[in-house]
């Protein structure tokens, strides 16, 4: 009999079994018994009657569930893994059956608009931080629990579901659910590092997306690794300002989360976001790509409001407002480039 089995101790939770989720209840079931939520029927009957989501194999350990009381009377600690345009109506559908002693971890590399009811960014057009939420904000805000923690880093699902070797960072206000995390996640092939800046790690998961939209559209431009290497440097400087600005901190941004994640994400066509910028500079148009891609690229929102911010604050981050106009504005994608060639950056490294 396995240690699992013999134990009496509560399941863990994980909400939405997308790639991530997916990916994460694998590691958590091979110490713990889990349980899984999903809102369509058919995913928890694949689930529990094939042990499989899209037809690939998942742990025995998982129990799909679509209900979030059941899930949470369950579990003490879950953890939630669907894209930031869902995490709001995620919550509040389970904020009823949360508790103070719950400690709730998520996985969104998004951010939410607070905008007053009815408000919407384009009748704004410029936001402050007291309009963006992170969703460690987004927990905060919508339910009771006071513990609450983050995961981010360079974590390719698609890479992690195939047992390759990887790290991440759990990041918390509270030692007891970085130590939580890392109780859960640890294994051979999986490294969890600690950070109390939850929100520097948030932002970090966070900003590098932007930057991996335009590494791909550099390789769909089939240009070299000289102009990736400038745009990663230069992508990291506008991480930091624009990461600091919204309240994380330097040592964040230069850590696994925010460096480490930049380049894996920047130089992968497993990236949703990298791709999305690779397909733009093959000439397709962001709706086609929208239309034709089943899963989320957060980027996209996050330039959005990252443009709205910097109206706001009268900060400058070229690279994000120049892949605002390529996005959103038809601008050219050479023609961004070439504007950012002569845009007259001078100092090197200047936020140390
Ligand atoms: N994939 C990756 O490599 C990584 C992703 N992340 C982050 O994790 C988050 C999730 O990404 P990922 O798993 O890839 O996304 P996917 O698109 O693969 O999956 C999203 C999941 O969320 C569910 N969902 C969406 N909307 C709702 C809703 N309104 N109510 C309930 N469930 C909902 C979907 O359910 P349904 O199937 O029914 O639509 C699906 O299970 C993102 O923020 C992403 O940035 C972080 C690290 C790595
Ligand atoms: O954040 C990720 C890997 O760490 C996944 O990136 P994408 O969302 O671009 O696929």
């Amino acid at each position: 009999m396995s240690s699992k089995s013999i134990s009496n101790k509560k399941s863990i939770g994980v909400v939405g079994m997308g790639s991530f989720g997916t990916a994460v209840a694998n590691i958590l079931a091979a110490k713990n018994k889990v349980i899984a939520y999903a809102r369509r029927a058919e995913v928890v009957e694949e689930i529990n009657t094939m042990h499989t989501v899209d037809g690939s194999k998942i742990h025995e350990d998982i129990l799909g569930t679509q209900d979030p009381e059941y899930l949470c009377k369950s579990c003490d600690t879950i953890f939630f893994m669907v894209p930031s345009a869902a995490f709001q109506e995620v919550i509040r559908a389970f904020s009823p059956f949360l508790y103070p002693y719950h400690m709730v971890i998520h996985g969104t590399k998004g951010l939410c608009l607070n905008l007053p009811e009815g408000k919407s960014l384009e009748e704004v057009a410029k936001i402050s931080r007291k309009n963006i939420l992170t969703m460690s904000e987004v927990i905060l805000k919508e339910t009771v629990v006071i513990r609450v923690g983050c995961l981010a880093g360079p974590n390719l699902a698609k890479e992690l579901s195939a047992g390759q070797p990887a790290a991440t960072v759990v990041a918390s206000r509270f030692n007891e659910v970085i130590l939580e995390g890392q109780r859960l996640l640890r294994n051979d092939k999986f490294q969890v590092y600690g950070n109390s800046d939850i929100v520097g790690v948030e932002l970090s998961g966070v900003l590098k997306n932007i930057i991996a939209i335009a590494s791909g559209a550099l390789a769909g431009l089939g240009l070299g690794e000289n102009a990736k290497g400038l745009l990663i440097s230069r992508g990291m400087v506008e991480l930091v300002y624009l990461g600091n600005a919204l309240g994380g901190s330097l040592k964040s941004f230069i850590g696994l989360a925010g460096i480490g994640d930049l380049v894996t994400t920047c130089n992968s066509t497993l990236s949703r976001n990298y791709t999305v910028g690779f397909r733009l500079a093959k000439g397709e148009k962001l709706p086609d790509i929208l239309n034709t891609m089943e899963e989320v690229a957060e980027g996209i929102n996050t330039v959005r409001l990252m443009k709205a911010f910097v109206e706001g604050t009268g900060m400058r981050a070229p690279i994000t407002e120049n892949l605002y106009k390529v996005l959103f504005e038809d601008l050219k994608i050479e023609e961004a480039l070439q504007y950012l060639m002569k845009y007259p950056f001078s100092v090197d490294v200047d936020f140390i």
